[in-house]
């Protein structure tokens, strides 16, 4: 049996379902948020159902720090209910006759995991439930549900958060309204979440790691922004490949920009918030980025970056290409079509301007 450095979360599963098997051996963070992102059908449901102890069959081994949950080489499995996890689905599953304040209470008398324990006050602080508390389910939007959800999961003191889908079966307005609260969780929880979603912005603004599935199997898992930017994962993913960009803000300028300080350079952003001094996160997409010899003088585009050519790699379609750039320190992304690359006599060490079409803030 392995030994599992630290507080990291040890997920060593082999299950064979009708037509489908899940077979992934990871080593994650034991804090922060760790993304689960594949295509539909890539088994990102049923490695959670497995971590969570909702899959019998699943053979292998899971651990949190120093507590075995399963081994099945031991006959060992901690059945679910006396995991201390958190599971929050795509709809929080709220009494209907109860009203906030009820629905947490249920969820705070069956505590029973034994994860740092938060006040109920802080919690219900943490996610901005004051003044639902005395609202029923009807009542709430969907996001507020999902956020007491949320409150209720962690009211259970869990280790491990689970988030599938949470977001899902929101519309862009609450889903806007409900991320600041995840990032909150994000920065002031000491427990690790997994979360799966099907939206890349959405894990690259949550994300610390991310782990990429496909066909049950693990294609990729690592720091968050060095996944992002590989140019060597199967096509399915390279379409989402993309570079995340943090910076500071600098200045805030007139028409709702922002001047955000990065390695090697400063970029303009749209504004979503951000006060000078603050940290912000972005997301540039391959597709966003185009190559020129030189800086262009009459151009929409706002952001122009000297860069060094580091490699080129084929892209999912034949026509187009991958290529990976330095602009004095951070790692950018272009797809360009092979006949501009070659038009352009662009070669791996070769000075270039990055064009940067869209900056995708991400708060
Ligand atoms: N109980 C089950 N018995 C047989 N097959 C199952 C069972 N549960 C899930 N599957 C199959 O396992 C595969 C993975 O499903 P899963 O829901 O884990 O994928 P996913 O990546 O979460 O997909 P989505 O993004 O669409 O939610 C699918 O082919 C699904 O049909």
């Amino acid at each position: 049996m392995s030994t599992v450095p630290g507080d990291g979360l040890t997920v060593r599963l082999d299950l064979a379902l009708l037509g489908f098997r899940l077979d992934v051996d990871l080593l994650l963070p034991g804090a922060g948020v760790t993304a689960l992102f594949g295509p539909s059908g890539s088994g990102k449901t049923t490695c959670l159902r497995a971590i969570a102890g909702l899959e019998a069959g699943a053979a292998g081994q899971v651990r949190l720090g120093d507590r075995l949950w399963q081994d099945s080489a031991r006959g060992f499995f901690v059945p679910v209910h006396r995991r201390p996890l958190g599971y929050v689905f795509q709809d929080a599953a709220l009494f209907p006759h109860l009203s906030v304040r009820g629905n947490l209470d249920y969820g705070a008398r069956r505590a029973r995991g034994d994860g740092p324990a938060l006040a109920f006050d802080a919690i219900v602080a943490l996610l901005g439930l004051g003044p639902l508390l005395a609202r029923r389910p009807s009542h709430l939007s969907g996001g507020e549900r999902q956020r007491v959800g949320i409150a209720r999961a962690l009211l259970a003191r869990p280790r491990l958060l689970l988030l599938d889908e949470p977001l899902a079966s929101l519309d862009d307005a609450r889903k806007r309204e409900i991320l600041p609260y995840l990032e909150r969780l994000r920065d002031e929880l000491a427990i690790p979440a997994l979360y799966v979603s099907h939206s890349i912005d959405e894990v690259a603004r949550l994300a610390d790691h991310l782990v990429l599935l496909e066909h049950g199997a693990v294609v990729a898992s690592g720091p968050l922004r060095a996944t992002l930017a590989r140019t060597d994962l199967p096509p399915a993913f390279l379409e989402h490949a993309g570079v995340v960009v943090e910076g500071h803000v600098v200045r805030q300028l007139q028409d709702d920009l922002l001047l955000l300080d990065i390695a090697g350079g400063q970029l303009l952003v749209p504004a979503s918030g951000q006060a000078v001094g603050q940290v912000m996160r972005c997301r540039i997409a391959t597709g966003d980025v185009s190559l020129a010899m030189a800086p262009a003088r009459d151009t929409s585009i706002g952001n122009q970056l000297p860069v060094t050519v580091l490699q080129v790699v084929d892209a999912s379609h034949p026509a187009m290409c991958l290529v990976q750039l330095d602009a004095g320190g951070t790692r950018l992304l272009a797809q360009v079509t092979r006949r501009a690359w070659k038009r352009l006599g662009l070669a791996p060490g070769a000075s270039a301007w990055a064009q940067i079409k869209a900056v995708a803030g991400l708060g």
